[in-house]
């Protein structure tokens, strides 16, 4: 479920007074997706998603408008923030913000074959180089500090529920990335969250990548790693295969740096650790009502284990 607003007509004619984009024809509300209402409205200029951000930091908002607005116009495929008359980019109704992006073509896909992997991995280059002049700065909100505090509220829980090897585990491996410092690898704005309901294909071909509401700074080879552990490794046979598979396209358009590929299978432990605990704090504290969707978090206690083997 994610319409939490219910817009009407009327509601949509109000909000499509003040862009350039016509009258409405039809409107439609989408079905995936947890954080934000969504739906695809079509209006005499064609075919786009309007979203009404229910949680989000409102302060927030300006930063991750801009930064679609930039990688669209630099060469990603991703959604394109649509300006109001006065320019601005996000509109206000029942006391929520909102924004009305350009469509994508494709769909997402549960699972990814090797010559998906390998068009993810050229999309994901093509990322880092669009925002490579974006002049806007977001800190990375589950950083070191953020990862130490969360272990500390969710330790003794996870003892409790998945066993004390499980509570070590995040300890102990929190210890050995504090020791860590990546601050000198290729750097600049990441997406974050590049699961696979975050990129569609038109059938082996990425066609976009959307929801940048985890963008922020970081080091390119961080987002690589994120995103092999969460579209590449599936604990089976052919994980490396799937891994190259994914490089080999992202080296197309930006070639690592040997420091960089010296650092991922570390940061792919940093990447498993980050989501492991993410998904064990929305376990143990479930977020009220029909909003809870929780993610298996020993599905990513697997694959840090498994990076642990290797690294
Ligand atoms: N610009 C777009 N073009 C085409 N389809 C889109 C676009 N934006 C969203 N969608 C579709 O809407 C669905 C839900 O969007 P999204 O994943 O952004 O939901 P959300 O609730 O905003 O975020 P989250 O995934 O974090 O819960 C996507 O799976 C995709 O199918
Ligand atoms: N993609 C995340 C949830 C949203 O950040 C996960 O699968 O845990």
């Amino acid at each position: 479920m994610s319409v939490y607003t219910e817009l009407n007509s009327s509601d949509f004619t109000a909000i499509l007074a003040d862009y350039n984009l016509g009258q409405l024809h039809d409107f439609q509300g989408i079905a995936a997706g947890i954080e934000n209402s969504n739906y695809f409205i079509i209006t005499d200029s064609g075919r786009y998603v309007l979203t009404i951000f229910e949680r989000m930091q409102a302060e927030e908002l300006p930063y991750f408008m801009r930064l679609m607005k930039h990688l669209a116009t630099n060469g990603l495929s991703c959604p394109d923030v649509m300006a109001r008359h006065d320019g601005s980019l996000l509109f206000e109704t029942n006391g929520k913000q909102g924004c009305i992006v350009s469509c994508l073509s494709g769909k997402t896909l549960d699972a990814l074959n090797m010559a998906q992997l390998r068009s993810s991995g050229e999309s994901l280059a093509r990322l880092h180089l669009a925002g490579a002049d974006f002049d806007e700065h977001r800190s990375n909100p589950t950083g070191p500090e953020w990862l130490a505090g969360k272990i500390a509220e969710v330790v003794e829980k996870t003892a409790s529920i998945y066993g004390r090897d499980a509570a070590e585990l995040l300890t102990d491996e929190l210890t050995s990335q504090r020791a860590l410092d990546w601050s000198s690898l290729p750097r600049g704005v990441i997406h974050g969250d590049l699961f696979v309901d975050n990129i569609l294909f038109d059938g082996d071909q990425a066609s976009g990548i959307i929801d940048f509401y985890y963008a922020h700074d970081a080091a390119f080879a961080m987002d690589i790693a994120i995103t092999l552990n969460a579209q590449a490794v599936l604990l089976g046979d052919h994980d490396q295969q799937r891994m190259d598979a994914f490089l080999s396209g992202y080296e197309k358009l930006r070639p690592l740096q040997q420091q960089e590929r010296e650092a991922l299978p570390l940061l792919l432990r940093l990447g498993a650790l980050r989501f492991w605990v993410s998904r064990l704090y929305d376990a143990i504290y479930p977020r009220g009502g029909a909003m809870t969707q929780t993610k298996d978090p020993e599905e990513y206690r697997r694959k840090l284990m498994f990076h642990r083997r290797k690294a």
